[in-house]
């Protein structure tokens, strides 16, 4: 089994990078049989490792599991990264040979990745190989669509690649998946030691950031901080998933592995999806805490619907979506009212926003129209970016940042990167950050940035703080 890669000697042309403009993109999609996604993640990693991704829509309708590269989109411009990563992708399918007779979204060739939360942020260590923008053509993926399966295989090639040999590279890829026995052995995770960082320091700037709030025209910040885990051993980012999946089911699953780190999590909120021309972005924004007791639990989901201070956090992400959407979707239709959105740890005021993709609509585009949301950034944008640059301290990496994919026929969906962690080896950052508004108290957001952890803590093996 070890030396699949070995026995085909295309392989070596296979998994280089889009050189110039003669190399072309083929792809062959099959339905297979059942195959376990986590199973499929954990196959041959020793090879894959590193050039990995995986993503769980939040109604599990869609799974997209991809192993090694075929292309990467990488290094574009930061300022224009959006487009550029666009651009590319127009490129690499304008001329592509594609054999996909299900045409299913999620199919065929089909670009993962994500952004960072800002692109002029100082990059720390632990950021710099995901750069600003970075996007992954598989060269194995599989996609669990409803209850079918379905394999595709990618490939860059210069020289005219048959599709025969392909189907044939295909085939052979799925007798190897069905017939491995070699299933990865999988440690739990333990936890040395977690660290929150400077709590008191990141009370005193929310102290700050709200008597700004208080002062100026700026209304909303969001504000975000940075928790470090030690584990006893080296972490996998599968037993992590598996954990997530498990515990978080109506979240975004999601992870990409970019050499020996591995950015995860298990977010509520999808930045915007595009299936064929029906549109839909969802507006989370404004939290309060759950509770073991039913009667108890719903009086919080009662409070929160009435506060004004959530009630505001979240409505100021309502009009910043409807705004964004306006220009490329007709058919806008959003309730007058948020309704309660129950997570494991945590509830949340919650609006979708649906429409009908325009000609205008592309993916792209529109991801960068709504990045970042004031669920993620404030209001006005400029200014609470530049708050956030000041005061937060930290790179936020991807953390807060658009995370999904695309395929090659425009359909795609792409979460918010919250509720996520970075790991490396023995060791994880996890982020959570809060919407501060004018009447927001320091002590409340610290906690409610607690709540927030929860996801990840547990996932990797962590008690409640
Ligand atoms: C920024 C985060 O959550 C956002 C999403 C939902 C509710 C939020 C809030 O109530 O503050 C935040 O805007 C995070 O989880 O790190
Ligand atoms: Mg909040």
């Amino acid at each position: 089994m070890t030396n699949l890669l070995s026995q085909t000697s295309m392989d070596d042309i296979f998994h280089k990078e889009l050189i110039d403009r003669k190399n072309k993109l083929y792809s062959y999609t099959l339905p297979i049989d059942f195959f376990d996604p986590v199973e499929f993640y954990n196959y041959q990693s020793s090879i894959f490792s590193g050039n990995r991704f995986f993503w769980k829509s939040s109604d599990g309708l869609l799974w997209t599991v991809g192993l090694g590269i075929a292309a990467t989109i990488s290094n574009v411009d930061p300022e224009n990264r959006f487009q550029a990563s666009n651009n590319k992708w127009n490129q690499i399918i304008k001329d592509a040979e594609i054999d996909n007779p299900s045409g299913v979204p999620g199919t065929g060739p089909l670009l993962f990745g994500g952004f960072s939360f800002d692109p002029y942020s100082e990059v720390e260590e632990e950021w710099a190989s995901f750069g600003h923008s970075i996007l992954y053509l598989p060269s194995y993926m599989l996609t669990v669509a409803g209850d079918q399966y379905y394999l595709t295989v990618n490939a860059i090639s210069n020289d005219l690649v048959p599709i025969e040999s392909l189907r044939e590279k295909a085939n052979r890829f799925v007798q190897h998946l069905q017939n491995d026995e070699n299933l990865l052995k999988e440690h739990p995770l333990n936890i040395k030691s977690s660290i929150e960082v400077a709590p008191e320091q990141w009370i005193q700037s929310v102290d700050e950031i709200v008597n700004i709030l208080k002062t100026t025209d700026v209304k909303k910040v969001v504000f975000a901080r940075k928790l470090l885990l030690e584990f006893e051993e080296n972490a996998q980012p599968s037993y992590v998933i598996k954990r997530l999946l498990e515990q978080q089911p109506a979240s975004f699953v999601f992870a990409l592995e970019v050499g020996d780190y591995c950015f995860l999590g298990a977010s509520p909120e999808r930045l915007i999806k595009k299936m064929d021309d029906h549109v839909l972005s969802t507006c989370l924004a404004g939290s309060i805490g759950r509770s073991q007791n039913i009667q108890e639990d719903q009086k919080l989901g009662e409070i929160l619907l009435k506060d004004q201070k959530n009630l505001f956090e979240h409505e100021l992400v309502v009009s910043m979506i409807e705004d964004a959407l306006r220009p490329y979707s007709t058919e806008i239709n959003i309730p007058d009212e948020p309704i309660l959105m129950k997570m494991p740890d945590i509830q949340h005021l919650y609006t979708p926003v649906t429409g009908k993709a325009n000609d205008d609509f592309s993916i792209f585009t529109v991801v960068e129209k709504l990045h970042p949301t004031p669920a993620l950034g404030g209001v006005p944008t400029k200014a609470a970016l530049e708050i956030i640059r000041e005061k937060e301290n930290m790179d936020r990496g991807f953390y807060a940042g658009p995370i999904g994919w695309t395929d090659y026929q425009g359909n795609g969906e792409f979460a918010v990167g919250i509720r996520s962690g970075l790991l490396k080896e023995n060791k994880a950052f996890l982020y959570a950050g809060c919407g501060l508004v004018s009447d927001s108290v320091s002590e409340e957001e610290l906690k409610e940035t607690r709540i927030k952890f929860q996801p990840m803590l547990k996932a990797t093996g962590g008690e409640i703080l």
